[in-house]
């Protein structure tokens, strides 16, 4: 392979979340093509790739939101494929974490309601862990406060408290920094990595951010539809 890259290897240890040969259409331009990835426990993964490769697209197949039209994602073990609406809908809320560009906070919970809101889906209740994470992300002191009077920054160290909530295997999160300014993006990401690193928890961040390069164990790059591997 030129330029430096190489296809990634087939790893044989137990992943958190995993892709079998995944492939997305959309009408009749492939977007994904028999793509692979596996994600092992507390691993924290880059993907990066030019605007219009498929990254979005990535997220929401890893993330259950969407069936790829072929292949198998399995999550804990657990293939996604054989399973229903509701199963997966679980699956998605007891094992996964997400954090969005634009925070997707609820505008009339305060912080801690949204902080909270995974474990109200069925989770198990365990406020001690969200003061926590809320202290630790530094927001603590902002917990009866509504997201409209949040900075930017702010709001997404919220996000990613609400993506822990559950204790996920994994938080998979897109363009988290996009909407920050590059002294904001480091101080939420060292904080996201913090957060990852005390849960045990997998991280898969989907960014076009460089500077964000060396907090991450690996790099994979999405080019025609596969991953690899810098
Ligand atoms: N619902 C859709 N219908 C048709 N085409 C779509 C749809 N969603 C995405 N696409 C196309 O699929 C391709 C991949 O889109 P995707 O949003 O996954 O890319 P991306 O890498 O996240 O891009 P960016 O970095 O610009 O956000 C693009 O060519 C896009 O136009």
């Amino acid at each position: 392979m030129s330029d430096g890259f190489q296809p990634i290897p087939v790893t044989t240890d137990e992943p958190v979340l995993a892709a079998a040969d995944v492939s997305v259409r959309r009408g009749s331009q492939p977007i994904l093509e028999d793509l692979s990835l596996s994600i092992p426990a507390g691993s924290r993964t880059l993907v990066r790739g030019p605007s219009g490769a498929g990254k979005s697209t990535l997220f929401s197949v890893l993330g259950l939101l969407e069936p790829p039209d072929s292949g198998r994602v399995l999550v804990d073990g657990t293939d996604a494929s054989g399973l229903s609406e509701r199963q997966r809908a679980r699956l998605r809320r007891d094992a996964i974490g997400f954090v969005f560009q634009d925070f997707q906070l609820v505008p009339d919970l305060t912080v801690h309601e949204n902080a909270v809101l995974p474990q109200h889906h069925g989770g198990d209740r365990d406020e001690a862990w969200v003061d926590e994470l809320l202290e630790t992300l530094a927001v603590a002191d902002r917990a009866d406060r509504y997201p409209a009077t949040l900075s930017g920054g702010e709001k997404q160290r919220v996000a990613i408290a609400r993506a822990l909530a559950n204790r996920p295997d994994v938080v998979l999160a897109d363009e988290p920094t996009g909407q920050l300014d590059p002294e904001t993006t480091e101080r939420v990401v060292g904080l996201l990595v913090d957060v990852q690193e005390s849960a045990g928890t997998a991280l898969v961040t989907i960014s076009h951010d460089p500077s964000l390069e060396g907090l991450f164990d690996r790099t994979v790059t999405l080019r025609d539809g596969r991953l690899l591997e810098e």
